[in-house]
């Protein structure tokens, strides 16, 4: 079967053989009854596009500028974890799929290839760092030094995770990591490899639940990089993040991977953006599937998308070809919308652009109002 969506790709690579026990849960599971991820992807589906016409869409163009770089898509890698557990090449293979494709790719702290390894394997690559406020500052410190050095162009602080969630998937599997997969970006800033073999008992021992926005001010004077703090979910956190030094902020909510029945981000975007000054960077992630999505969130006021698990489906269906597919095929939609819409450019897609889809509630049989009583004389 041709590959043609992203929904594919989750098909094709969930039904791979090879996936270590629970490991499949791992990465498409989430938080307590996993209402989050859903509803993250629900979220798009209230909206529609509203096409003009007569627009000369001869040449579309799809790329944007973030933090005064260029991008050739809006949309960015998420940075997720261990990349080993979805391709040999781990993280390189990630990387060159993000060069190919003119996008940035952020770097989980918890990648299972170091910074600079990942560096040399694509020169061209744009790459962020994503770190935490560890418990050990020192880690924290060590890691955005190293990027820095690696020529990583951002820092992103990861803000959402004070302690481990509950994901029930994880609990019931007992998930263990197969012991090859390592979490070395992390080993080389600690000095020996930290045991992330439970993501959850790891995440326990090294979180720091402490954190306040002093922290966040703390590394925003740490390095000359621009700090983008993700898992923002409402507009005076945004507010925060900005009078803490932050050049941006990342509306997330780990995909649902955190806090069950947080709102989808798609829903607090909008709150997010007027919240700070227009210009200010605000980028979004969290269930975003197809290009007529990433306009959605561009009309929403993101300026950005990041996207996490699709990536992974790629990697595990075709290592760095497979991730470099599923972005092509956002690239393909977003085009494709962008033309039978009337866009030629980003630029033009605000809220004018989409529609709130009628609530099915209302559409269904079963709310239709009784007839109302006749009164007997
Ligand atoms: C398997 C997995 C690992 C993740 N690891 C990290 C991580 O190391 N650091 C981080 O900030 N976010 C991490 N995330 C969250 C992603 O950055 C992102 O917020 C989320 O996946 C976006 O939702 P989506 O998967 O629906 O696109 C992880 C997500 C998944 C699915
Ligand atoms: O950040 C995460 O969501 C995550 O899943 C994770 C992965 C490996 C170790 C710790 C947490």
């Amino acid at each position: 079967m041709a590959l043609l969506t992203l929904a594919d790709y989750e098909s094709t690579a969930g039904s791979l053989a090879a996936w270590p026990p629970g490991v499949w849960d791992f990465l498409t599971g989430g938080a307590g009854t996993e209402s989050t991820v859903t509803a993250n992807r629900e979220a798009f589906a209230r909206w529609r596009l509203m096409p003009r016409v007569c627009v000369d869409v001869s040449v579309v163009e799809t790329s944007t500028t973030v933090l005064g770089s260029d991008w050739d898509l809006p949309v960015a890698f998420a940075p997720t974890a261990l990349h080993e557990v979805c391709t040999r090449d781990a993280e390189a293979a990630t990387a060159s799929a993000a060069t190919a494709l003119g996008v940035p790719m952020v770097v989980s702290a918890l990648s299972s290839r170091t910074i600079e390894d990942i560096a040399d394997a694509a020169p061209e690559a744009t790459l962020w760092q994503q770190v935490y406020l560890f418990r050990d500052r020192k880690v924290t410190a060590s890691l955005v030094q190293r990027a820095s050095a690696a020529g990583a162009q951002a820092i992103v602080v990861t803000v959402d995770v004070p302690r481990p969630a509950r994901r029930l998937r994880d609990i019931r599997n007992e998930l263990r990591f197969p012991p090859h997969v390592q979490a070395r970006n992390l080993a080389a800033s600690t000095g020996r490899a930290p045991d992330v073999s439970s993501p959850s008992a790891h995440t326990a021992e090294a979180m720091d639940p402490s954190v306040t926005w002093e922290d966040v001010q703390w590394l925003t004077e740490l390095s000359a990089l621009p700090v983008l703090v993700k898992g923002i979910q409402v507009g005076q956190d945004a507010e925060h993040a900005r009078r803490a030094g932050a050049a941006g902020v990342i509306v997330s909510n780990h995909g649902g991977r955190q806090l069950d029945r947080a709102r989808p981000t798609l829903d607090a975007l909008p709150e997010i953006r007027t919240a700070v000054p227009s210009g200010y960077p605000v980028l979004l992630d969290g269930g975003v599937r197809t290009g007529a999505e990433v306009m959605i969130a561009l009309a929403l006021g993101a300026d950005a998308v990041l996207v996490g698990r699709p990536v992974l489906h790629g990697l595990a269906v075709a290592g760095k070809h497979g991730a470099a597919m599923v972005l092509g095929i956002l690239r393909a939609e977003l085009t494709d919308a962008m033309a039978q819409s009337g866009h030629p450019t980003l630029d033009s897609v605000d809220r004018s652009a989409i529609h709130p889809a009628p609530d099915p509630a209302l559409l269904s049989a079963d709310t239709v109002p009784p007839p109302a009583p006749r009164v007997l004389r």
